[in-house]
């Protein structure tokens, strides 16, 4: 499919939205069933590509995978999990970064895994050297294949003491996954600990996982010989949550995102009253609003929890431009993450980017020749443009600037979106948004 947006901007986005379990979450606990002895239930599962992708990949190794059709939540039983075809694993793994993660689970169900190359948002090298160290540190066997990687443990997994160079959320989550059922302690340090990473700790802790998280990045695993199933409801998705949070602010709209966590999205809520964005906490969502008036310009940098999610970046950007005077971002989570504001100039919008670190602290990427800072001059108005979307949150980024400009945007290769923005079409048509969309099969 390559469905075509066109979207005529200019008008405020008001109303309700909302939001189901998070991307970053969801299919990891999908994942994690395969660990268990019997069938596991998990809830508010929203209906995203990246889900699609992890039922395909686990229907193909057996698992019992079902959709409750009134409430959404799925059945993941594993008893018959068994091997699959390295080609059709390929065929289904689609543009996704979650196979890396069937490694430990695949190993312990059924002793071998086959994982594709991965997909996911081309917003940096995206290396997965962290996972085949992890998973070597286990006593699995890695052999590079063409087309992806084979591994096996002719020994087991065995508990293992592991330091990450970065506290990377898929390396600590392929940890977390391995080491639940291998035989003995696992010490990992410098873990990540975004609240997908503790939300994927309860549903292993709910499966009989022994599993505790210092206060220092270190977490500390028990192996145990076999895991149960278990009942969870998946945490909201942030991420859309800010994305939504975005919009409202650079078309001067007003949007109750149901389901956003306060919790969860703290450092956000903060940056956008500092920018001059309107907020009403509730109970079971959050109202972001544009108060009128002008936005402050504002100097932020993307880091790892607790820090700035670097998802929220790319958005918020979009909110940037429409600020009275010069807001600086400096990238620290992937080294080529401003791609997206190309087509944002060519919409009007003022941005440079820079090689230089422009934060206070110098980062990974400051020596290396990486175009990782942006320096964002508002307020510019916005105009339309065609824009071929390059990646998940670039991409709804493109939407919320052409919503935001004057005239008639064309966005091809929406479809990406799907890939984490439940029914967004029709969230941005109870929005008001103006547009129509053209199905491409
Ligand atoms: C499906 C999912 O949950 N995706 C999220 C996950 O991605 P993902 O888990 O892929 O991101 P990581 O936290 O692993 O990546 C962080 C940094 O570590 C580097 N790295 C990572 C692994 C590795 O083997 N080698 C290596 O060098 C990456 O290139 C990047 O610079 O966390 C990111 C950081 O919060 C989010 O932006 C993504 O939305
Ligand atoms: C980078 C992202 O996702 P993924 O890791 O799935 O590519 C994202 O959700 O912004």
């Amino acid at each position: 499919m390559s469905s075509v947006l066109t979207i005529r901007g200019g008008v405020p986005l008001s109303g309700k939205v909302s939001v189901r379990g998070a991307k970053n979450l969801v299919p990891k606990a999908m994942v994690a069933a395969l660990l268990g002895s019997g069938p596991s239930v998990l809830r508010n599962v929203p209906e995203i590509k990246d889900v699609e992708v992890v039922t395909s990949l686990l229907r193909l190794h057996g698992v019992r995978v079902e959709r409750d059709p009134h409430t959404g939540d799925l059945t993941l039983d594993p008893q018959d999990a068994k091997s699959a075809a390295s080609a059709d694993i390929d065929a289904h793994a689609g543009d996704s970064r979650i196979p890396i993660l069937l490694c430990g689970p695949l190993i312990h169900a059924i002793g071998e895994a086959f994982i594709p190359d991965l997909g996911g948002c081309r917003i940096g090298d995206r290396p997965i050297d962290f996972h085949l160290d992890v998973l070597r540190h286990f006593g699995a066997v890695v052999d590079k294949r063409p087309g992806g990687i084979s591994i096996s443990a002719p020994k087991g997994l065995k508990g293992a003491k592991i330091a990450l160079p970065y506290p990377s959320v898929g390396a600590t989550e392929q940890v977390l996954l391995s080491a639940t059922r291998a035989e003995g302690i696992t010490e990992l340090r410098g873990a990540a600990t975004e609240p997908e990473v503790i939300d994927l700790i309860a549903v292993l802790q709910k499966m009989g996982a022994l599993i505790s998280v210092q206060t220092d990045r270190t977490i500390w695993i028990e192996g145990v010989p076999e895991l149960g199933s278990y009942t969870h409801k998946a945490l909201p998705d942030r991420n859309e949550s800010a994305s939504w949070a975005s919009a409202a602010l650079a078309t001067r709209g007003d949007i109750f995102v149901e389901g956003a966590s306060q919790r969860d999205m703290m450092t956000f809520l903060n940056v956008y009253r500092k920018l001059g964005g309107g907020l009403q906490i509730e109970d079971d969502g959050i109202r972001f609003f544009h108060p009128g008036g002008t936005l402050s310009p504002l100097v932020l940098e993307t880091d790892v929890h607790p820090g700035f999610m670097t998802d929220w970046q790319q958005p918020l950007v979009v909110a940037l431009t429409q600020a009275d005077g010069v807001s600086i971002v400096h990238e620290t989570v992937y080294e080529n993450r401003f791609g997206f504001t190309d087509a944002l100039r060519r919409m009007g919008a003022t941005i440079q980017v820079h090689r230089e670190c422009l934060g206070s602290v110098p980062c990974r990427f400051g020596q290396r020749n990486f175009l990782h800072s942006a320096v964002i001059s508002g307020p510019t108005k916005l105009h339309g443009a065609d824009i071929d979307i390059p990646d998940l949150r670039g991409g709804f980024s493109h939407l919320i600037a052409a919503l935001a400009a004057d005239g008639v945007s064309r966005a091809t290769g929406v479809d990406i979106i799907k890939r984490g923005y439940e029914h967004f079409t029709d969230k941005l048509q109870a929005l008001g948004a103006d547009f129509d969309l053209e199905e491409r099969a």
